[in-house]
């Protein structure tokens, strides 16, 4: 059938999204970045049926083009924490806090002082919950694959820790509020301060500063230009402009009037761009399936003598971590250490060939090759239960939907890559057998 190349065609394969910028909470942020030097006509805050809210283009972007420059005066860095009524209290505080916490403080503070903060058109259109894991219910978590959960559950451990370490400078703010501080600064406005910064900060490097501790003090947030989303298939260029003092974006891509614009927030798989960002990129070319060491274990045959050495040399070599499977089939590394267990007891002199990624025997290529193809299977098969699993609960826990439906699309994304690695496998036997 002829594909529909027409008017209406390209209108039906557009994506799509309905304008928000007549919306108050926008109209006012606008506004307020007006004053501060920032007014752009280019993009408008949308809201997109894949990706949720974004900015959409009104003008084509040519590649190379500025998207975006936000003037100094329009950022939250540890420099205006300084310069607020906070920065005497974080002077004075012995051991110095990180320019981490002070952000989360000044977040939690200006969210608290509601209408009387000069902050408030920006903090009134941030997310009020967020999907990184350290917001997600531990029931879901333990659906998520390894090592995501494990990184999952640091994520959480992280966030306790800093929340319990910030206590007693929190308690030393008290003059400042007349309600309970503990009321104020609670884990959940931490939770909700931490998720903020870590998913919409630019990175923006600052000096040291003798009353923070030698934590990096990197972030920036950037009203508005944090509205752009991000695309595994963009390339951008960001920094803050020494000369025209902005934080300004160019985009290599060029981009249609009238769709939603994208940076890169860098080269994620999608295992990663949820434990940072709480999302998963349909169809992301860097994503991965990832294979831990124990599973590669389950495989190796017991009664071989060598499995010890075997296991030191990958180890050694760091090939005991980040084994994968890919939209291209089973990585080098995978491949590679899979070689290596599979060497009979008459080959193993030639470990380090394998190493180099020499071919040292049929016999070897075609164990190795058999076992990723089980392990690929093992690790579909793990993926439907999960998915199944999902299904179960999805109608019995109404009030964690969207917790499931995020973990639901890494599931599917990840299965997507195992069935094409199953295939690329299959033909890679054929071939050599
Ligand atoms: C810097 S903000 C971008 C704007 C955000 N969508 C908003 O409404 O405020 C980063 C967050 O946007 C969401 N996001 C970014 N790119 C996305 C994408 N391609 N698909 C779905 N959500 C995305 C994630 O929740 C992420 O934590």
């Amino acid at each position: 059938m002829r594909k529909n190349r027409g008017r209406t065609g390209r209108k039906r394969r557009r994506k799509q999204f309905i304008n928000q910028s007549h919306k108050l909470e926008y109209i006012q942020l606008r506004k307020w970045l007006k004053e501060r030097g920032f007014d752009d006509r280019n993009l408008r805050p949308a809201q997109f049926s894949d990706t949720g809210r974004g900015l959409m283009t009104t003008k084509t972007f040519q590649a190379g083009e500025l998207i975006i420059s936000l003037p100094e005066k329009c950022l939250l860095t540890t420099g205006t924490v300084l310069s607020s009524y906070l920065g005497e209290n974080i002077a004075k505080w012995k051991p110095p806090i990180s320019p981490l916490i002070a952000l989360c403080t000044f977040l939690i503070a200006e969210k608290y002082a509601g209408e009387q903060s000069v902050w408030k058109p920006y903090l009134d259109v941030l997310p009020k919950t967020y999907k990184c894991p350290v917001c997600l219910e531990q029931e879901v978590v333990r659906l998520l694959p390894e090592p995501l959960r494990r990184k999952a559950q640091e994520q959480r451990t992280v966030v306790q820790e800093l929340y319990t370490s910030s206590k007693t400078f929190f308690s030393s703010l008290q003059s400042l509020f007349t309600e309970n501080v503990e009321t104020v600064f609670n884990y959940d406005a931490l939770k909700w301060a931490w998720c903020t910064i870590n998913t919409r900060t630019v990175y923006m490097k600052h000096s040291q500063r003798e009353c923070f501790s030698r934590e990096p003090d990197v972030f920036a947030l950037a009203p508005y230009l944090d509205l752009l989303n991000h695309s595994p298939n963009v390339q951008v260029k960001a920094a803050f402009n020494e000369q025209t003092r902005c934080y300004e974006i160019r985009t290599d891509s060029h981009c249609r009037r009238h769709e939603e614009l994208f940076i890169s927030y860098g080269p994620h798989d999608n295992q990663k761009l949820l434990l940072e960002y709480g999302f998963v990129a349909i169809n992301n070319p860097q994503s991965a399936v990832y294979v831990s060491a124990d599973v590669l274990l389950k495989y190796l045959f017991s009664a071989d003598k060598q499995r010890n050495m075997k296991l030191s040399i990958l180890k050694d070599h760091n090939l005991l971590e980040n084994l994968t499977f890919g939209r291209d089939g089973p990585s080098w590394r995978l491949l590679t250490a899979l070689k290596l267990l599979c060497l009979g007891a008459d080959e193993f002199t030639y470990w380090k060939k394998v190493l180099l990624g020499d071919i040292i025997s049929a016999r070897n290529e075609e164990r190795s090759l058999n076992i990723a193809a089980k392990i690929c299977f093992s690790l579909i098969e793990e993926t439907q239960h999960i998915l199944h699993q999902i299904s179960q609960m999805k109608k019995d826990k109404v009030n964690l939907e969207n917790q499931l439906a995020l973990v639901e699309v890494l599931c599917l994304e990840d299965l997507t890559i195992l069935q094409t690695s199953a295939e690329i496998l299959y033909n890679l036997h054929t071939a050599i057998t």
